[in-house]
């Protein structure tokens, strides 16, 4: 579906998405004068395009005093894989691998080879962001998602020499390139080895903690699992320790830390039968 939706993009589309792109952290709806600016199309005939794109629910007009336009979750998504494909970074777009509320994960062929390509569909807000007040009301949604694209690939960036996850490759808008694992979700699989498994999945944790990282949504469908390894994965919503700046917010990142480890456990716990004392090990980590 995405792949049919894209070849029907033409040069001229491409171009007044830039000029969205390129203006949507400063206005929630682009105007059209300075997406015509922007982009050098002139205006009557930026307007027709938007006025296409927006029929195909790729960007949302808005007349208020000016006519303006933002992308849609689609339109960003389609935007962000052009800009791998003329970069030519990303050469053929592949299956979808599955949608869900969070995001639409895709398989793709890359410079890499086969890669999955990430479209991110919600926003976080990082600590630091939360601080920046600007940000709240006067940004369109799919500002958001780019962000959480970005955090996601930055923690990735600062894991994967150290730690089990996808490799990233690279990233534009709200999508994210990274190695393709060839494995299944933990809740999936039946383990031969539950506690070996969790006392590594713990050291990774640990791991993570030291290079700066909270991952903050780790659980049974967040690990991929085959027999050759285990493999961390969907950081967007990730804390980096380094852009903590307050004791409350240090105080919140172990409280996310201990809800990730408490988590995991008490599934091994369920599921396996287990033990594991959660609290003790959160105390350790967080004086490693
Ligand atoms: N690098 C990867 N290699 C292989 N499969 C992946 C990779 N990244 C994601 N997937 C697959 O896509 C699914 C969704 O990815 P992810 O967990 O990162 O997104 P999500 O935001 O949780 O999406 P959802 O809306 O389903 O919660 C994963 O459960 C996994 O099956
Ligand atoms: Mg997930
Ligand atoms: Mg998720």
């Amino acid at each position: 579906m995405l792949a049919e939706r894209f070849r029907k993009l033409r040069g001229l589309a491409w171009r007044v998405m830039d000029g969205i792109f390129e203006n949507m952290w400063d206005y929630k709806y682009v105007p059209i004068e300075i997406i015509a600016r922007d982009s050098g199309v002139e205006e009557h005939k930026a307007e027709k395009v938007l006025k296409t794109l927006s029929n195909e629910k790729l960007i949302e007009l808005k007349q208020t005093e000016y006519l303006g336009a933002a992308f849609t979750f689609l339109g960003l998504s389609l935007y962000s894989l052009n800009r791998f494909v003329r970069k030519n970074i990303v050469t053929m777009l592949g299956e979808k691998m599955g949608e869900g509320k969070e995001s639409m994960v895709y398989n793709c062929i890359s410079k890499w080879g086969e890669a999955v390509l990430k479209f991110h569909k919600v926003g976080y807000t990082s600590f630091k962001r939360v601080r920046e007040k600007r940000d709240y009301g006067d940004l369109h949604y799919t500002v958001l998602m780019i962000r959480s694209a970005k955090n996601e690939f930055n923690a990735l960036k600062k894991l994967h020499s150290k730690v089990s996850v996808p490799k990233p490759y690279g990233w534009e808008g709200n999508a994210v390139l990274m190695e393709l694992i060839d494995a299944k979700e933990l809740y999936k699989v039946r383990l031969e080895n539950p506690k070996e498994v969790l006392d590594y999945i713990i050291e990774e944790v640990r791991e993570m903690w030291k290079l700066g990282i909270v991952h903050g949504d780790l659980s049974q469908f967040n690990i991929l699992v085959n027999p050759e390894g285990i493999w961390f994965i969907d950081f967007p919503q990730a804390i980096d320790l380094n852009e903590i700046e307050t004791d409350e917010e240090l105080r919140m990142a172990e409280e996310i830390l201990r809800r990730d480890l408490t988590n995991l456990i008490s599934y091994f716990r369920k599921t396996y039968r287990v033990e594991v004392d959660a609290d003790r090990i959160v105390e350790e980590i967080l004086k490693s």
